[in-house]
């Protein structure tokens, strides 16, 4: 493990009680993250991208939730802390940017409030300090008149605005890792742009290591430098932005990419993968748990319990079924 490791996840895995049994939301989840370094985890919606998000945070009530594995962060697992040492590094040295700003601001508490409060918990600073800094902050995110954003209601600002918001928040303490749970899925496209390079400049400037959760390859191509995909709660196939892109060889990671609306090929159909993701209740025990999706490959095909098989340096893919098909997403002429 190279001193750079912020974060070491290992065979960690999360199930919820649901109607009085537990069932696995994320199993067996493998991932390090690094200083200066951009992992996106992608993967449609119901993948366990954001249990793993809040399962880091420690974000979990225990009576319904249990967790397993470890969460090393800088030396410490994090599954091991009580709420009081959770607190301590909550906030400080890990920052967490929300999916939805509005329901993650308080409609009640102007601007320079909501950032001092993060600022109250964390550090010694003077009232007067601590006013200052918020209005760096807001600089900082790119907001124009950080005077004026300070005084007002998050419901006056736009979406883009509450968001760089959030970010001035969750950056307030400097933390070691951020973690942004699709930071830009309510925004427009531009808007989304400038987010993103915000957070890309953001983590360079402060040498961080960052956790981008996204259902969007766009957004992955455009920020990150690592990348893990998750189906059904496992990692199906990880490596570095390049070869995730150029060579992609889980069939799920080939379904998301054909997926993408390609913008040289505007007569192509947008390719839609059939079926859903399984409920925690429905999980497949047995065989690789994308095959049901596509049912054209024989299930001799799939191992029996697929596990993770190193390719080259940083490309790992779960299940050999990739050796044995050359896959086309769907064989041309079938009706999904
Ligand atoms: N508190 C909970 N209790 C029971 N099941 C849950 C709970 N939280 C999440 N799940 C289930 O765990 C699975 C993974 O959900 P999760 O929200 O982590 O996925 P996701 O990939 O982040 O999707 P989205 O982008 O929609 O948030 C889903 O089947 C979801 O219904």
């Amino acid at each position: 493990m190279s001193d750079q490791t912020l974060l070491n996840i290992k065979n960690l895995s999360t199930s919820f009680k649901i109607e009085g049994e537990f069932y696995e939301a994320i199993s067996q989840i493998n991932l390090q993250v690094k200083r200066d370094q951009i992992l996106a985890i992608v993967g449609e919606s119901g993948c366990g991208k954001s249990t793993l998000a809040t399962t880091v945070m420690g974000l979990h009530d225990p009576a319904i939730t249990k967790s397993t594995g470890q969460v090393v962060f800088e030396g410490q697992d994090l599954l091991k802390m009580n709420e009081v040492q959770y607190n301590k590094i909550r906030g400080a040295k890990i920052g967490m940017i929300f999916q939805d700003p509005l329901s993650a601001l308080n409609p009640l508490k102007k601007i320079k409030d909501q950032i001092t409060e993060v600022m109250d918990y964390h550090t010694q600073l003077t009232e007067k300090q601590k006013s200052e800094r918020a209005l760096e902050l807001l600089q900082d995110v790119g907001i124009d008149n950080p005077q004026r954003t300070a005084r007002q209601f998050p419901h006056e600002l736009s979406g883009g605005m509450r968001q760089r918001v959030i970010i001035a928040i969750a950056i307030a303490c400097k933390p070691d890792l951020l973690i942004a749970d699709e930071p830009t899925t309510a925004l427009d496209v531009t808007i989304q742009a400038q987010i993103l390079d915000l957070i890309r400049k953001i983590q360079q400037e402060n040498h961080s290591g960052v956790i981008l959760i996204t259902h969007d390859l766009g957004v992955v191509a455009q920020t990150a430098d690592e990348v893990a995909v998750m189906y059904a709660g496992q990692i199906v196939e990880q490596g570095t932005v390049q070869q995730i892109f150029e060579n992609p060889l889980h069939p799920y990671t080939r379904s998301l990419l054909r997926s993408v609306p390609q913008a040289d090929s505007e007569n192509d159909e947008l390719y839609v993968i059939a079926g859903n993701v399984p409920s925690l209740q429905q999980m497949p025990k047995d065989g690789d748990r994308f095959a049901p999706r596509i049912p054209w490959v024989p299930s001799s095909a799939h191992e029996k319990h697929p596990t993770m098989h190193q390719l080259s340096a940083g490309h790992q893919v779960r299940c050999t079924c990739y050796q044995n098909f050359n896959f086309p997403v769907a064989p041309k002429g079938v009706r999904q």
